[in-house]
This record gives C-alpha cells, structure tokens and sequence, in this order.
C-alpha cells in the first residue's frame, strides 16, 4: 500500500514514483504575499507577460509588511495590487485579512492536494494533509505561467503520536520536541507523515503549528494524515464533507514515535531553533517583550490558550497579540479574547505577520530579550542582531508576559 506522500505523487502523476525521483506535479493552488509578489511578478514581466495558468488557483494575502510601515512597502502594494486587478484574481486579501498561510489553511486548502507557496511556510497547509511546500520567487512564477514545476520526490517518514497533551504542552511543544531530537536538518529530503492515534487529542489549530514548523527541521512538507479531525474541521470551517480513506501503512524510510505524556513546556532558546531547553530550564530570564501570534501559533486556540492566562492580570513587560486572520480576530473579538487581552495591556491588532520577522510593529532593540510564539530565533530575526529570541508555544508566552520574566505556565492553567 502507498504512503500519503506516494498516494499524493501517484495522483499527481500517474505512477509511484521512487524517492529522488524528479517529477512534474501540477498544483492545486499556488499563494503569494507581498512581500515575494513583488519579486513573482517582476519575473513573469521578464518572462514577456504577466500570465497565470489558472486565476481560481492562485491566493494573494498582504501580511509581511501591512499595513506599510514605509514608502517602499506602500509602492510594492500599489504595484502588485494593479496586477492582482488586471489579472483578475479573485481570492486576493488586501490590507487586514491576514497571514497567507492562514488564510489557505481556513479556506482552501484540502486533504491530498498539491499547494506551491512563495513563503516558506506554505507548508502550514500539511496540518489537513495537503503536500504544501514552499519556494523561491522565481520557481513560483514559472509554476504560475506554466501550471506545473519540477519537485524531487522526497522519501516517506512515519511520525506516531500516542497519548495526550498534559496541562500546558500544545503543538509547538511537539515541534519543538522534534527539532530537540532531530535537529534543524533533521528532515531534509523527507516528506513527514503524522499519524495520531487518538485524533481528537490533536486539535486543527495545533496541527497547524507542527506543519508549519517543519520548515524549520528541513521537511519538504509534513502532512498530518485526515482523519475525524480533519473531517470535522473541514465540516466546520468550510461546510465541506470529507471521508478520510483508510490507509493501510505503507513503507517508509524511517519511523519515530512521539509519546505526548512525556513532553513539557519546552523552548528553543537564542539562537537556533533546534537549541531546545525546557521552561524550567531558562525560568526566570528577564524578557523585554512577548509576541502572540503569526503563521505558527496565531489561531483561535493560541488566543483563546493567551486569554485564560492573562485574565484579570496586567502584562509586566510589552506585549503583542495578532490573531492571524480576520476571520480568528472576529472569533476571538465575539469569545471576549481581545477584550481580555486589551484589559491586560496587549496591544492587539490583526491581518499581519508583525513582529515575526522584525519588520515593523514591535522591531527588537539591541540586548533585548524578545519571546515569541513564532517559528524562527536566529540573530536579527525580530530586528537588531545582539537581541536575544526565544520561541515558545502561547501558554508560555502569556505566563510570561503576565511575569515579565519566562515563566512556566502550568500553574497558571491548574484551575
Ligand atoms: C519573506 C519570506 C520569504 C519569508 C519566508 O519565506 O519564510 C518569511 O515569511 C519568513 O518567515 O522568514
Ligand atoms: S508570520 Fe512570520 S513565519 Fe509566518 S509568513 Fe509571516 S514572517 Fe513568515
């Protein structure tokens, strides 16, 4: 029997092909942002037109720098929106509707699909199954124009998932858990399959988290196998009805099993993802401000996990909350989220990866101490190259806040 990955290639293709194999895979959808728009399409002008193969496949969102902080940010804006217009795409997000990678994950992406991405976390979308995998700016066009690209066919590993969370260990500490382990190559050349065992113990939002995350162990993509979860999410997000096939185990090139009881709250501390320690490991550093948000951790679970910390409490250090989309901000507006977060001194705002990457809205200053719920740590990430990074999932992250030191977040969470 195939694995997902093989199924997928055998769809895609019509035949199993081998890893290491090069094959061309027409894709199911294929998302840009601004800040790679800008580079995708100055290739397609290079190319003599500005042409895509099919317009109900391709997702634009403005999330990178939005709104525009500068002069540069605003013309990069102007630019791709006058081309979104004449091509007529017709799933555009402009200013406010989110983070690209949340947006495909709550409204498009499908089990089995083939998703190109000119970001490297497209392949958040693996948390329903999809192969999504992230590219350069000019791979992206030419998969645009030509509505194909080449992919070398990446070898099959199994990850199990037994048990269930403990208080205060969610999806990023698995990722975590896996970089710890695995290391920040530890899957290059693979194609991650997650079987859970007992699928509801894995909510959507926290598969989200470990698919994203695999661009930081090197993954091709990481698939999360549909199952009840899946089916559901997709029922409740999107009023669709999916079966998950039942899939006998297919071979695979090397297998791991994660044993969620054994995991705590865990952090990859300065400057590397896979420098991973446990909170009580680094309990007590003074830290200058806590993001909650982007394509890793910004959905309505990560929101709502923030809120029942910071309830009633007051934030001793800065903090800054973005729910990932407007869809979740609306969510957690309606849930009482925000309000919560807004009465504990967050500043609160949406539809932008903000201080992921030290763009704008909330750039580290030099020796600051910044955690964050997101995904990458290296030297200059959020800003200034001697601020010091830490990552962590939303519950460490409001503990902390609600602390200004980092703290561990399960007494928080015990009543
Ligand atoms: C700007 C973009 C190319 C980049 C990526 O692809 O990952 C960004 O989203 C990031 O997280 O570093
Ligand atoms: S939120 Fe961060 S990791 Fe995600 S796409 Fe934006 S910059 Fe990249």
């Amino acid at each position: 029997m195939p694995t997902w990955t093989e199924y997928i290639f055998y769809r895609k293709t019509g035949r199993y092909p081998s890893p290491g194999d090069v094959v061309e895979v027409a894709p199911d959808l294929v998302g840009f942002h601004d800040l790679t728009g800008y580079h995708v399409l100055e290739v397609l002008e290079h190319m003599g037109k500005v042409e895509v193969f099919d317009n109900e496949k391709v997702v634009v969102a403005f999330d990178h720098l939005s709104p525009p902080p500068n002069q540069r940010a605003a013309e990069i804006m102007v630019y791709i929106r006058r081309h979104v217009k004449s091509l007529g795409l017709p799933h555009f997000f402009d200013v406010g509707g989110g983070i690209l990678h949340q947006i495909i994950l709550e409204r498009y992406a499908m089990p089995g699909q083939v998703i190109f991405t000119a970001d490297s976390h497209g392949n958040t979308a693996g948390a329903v199954g999809a192969f999504a995998h992230g590219m350069g700016a000019t791979d992206i066009a030419a998969a645009l124009k030509l509505g194909k690209t080449w992919l070398v066919v990446p070898a099959p590993f199994r990850v199990d998932v037994r048990g269930e969370f403990p208080l205060g260990v969610m999806g990023k500490d698995v990722a975590l858990h896996l970089l710890g382990q695995f290391g920040a190559e530890g899957f290059n050349g693979y194609s991650v399959e997650v079987f859970v065992e007992r699928p509801k113990v894995f909510p959507m939002d926290d598969r989200a988290t470990v698919a994203n995350m695999s661009t930081e162990m090197g993954a091709d993509a990481l698939m999360f196998i549909p199952d009840a979860v899946t089916a559901e999410y997709l029922k409740t997000a999107r009023g669709v009805d999916y079966t998950p096939p039942s899939l006998e185990p297919g071979y695979y090139a090397d297998k791991y099993t994660v044993e969620l009881g054994r995991l705590e709250p865990l952090v990859a501390a300065p400057h590397s993802v896979d420098n991973v320690k446990t909170v009580r490991e680094v309990e007590g550093v003074e830290v200058d401000q806590v993001f909650i948000g982007s394509c890793t951790n910004g959905r309505l679970s990560d929101i709502a996990t923030a809120a029942r910390i910071l309830k009633g409490r007051r934030v001793k250090t800065r903090c800054i909350a973005i729910p990932a989309s407007y869809e979740v901000f609306k969510t957690a507006m309606k849930l009482g989220y925000i309000d919560v977060l807004t009465e504990a001194g967050c500043v609160v705002t949406y539809g932008t990866c903000g201080p992921c990457l030290g763009g704008h809205f909330g750039v580290a200053g030099p020796g600051e101490v910044h955690l964050t719920t997101s995904n990458r740590n290296f030297k200059g990430r959020v800003g200034h190259p001697e601020a010091k990074i830490y990552l962590a999932n939303p519950a460490v992250a409001a503990a902390t806040a609600a602390e200004g030191r980092i703290a561990d977040p399960r007494p928080y969470l015990k009543h």
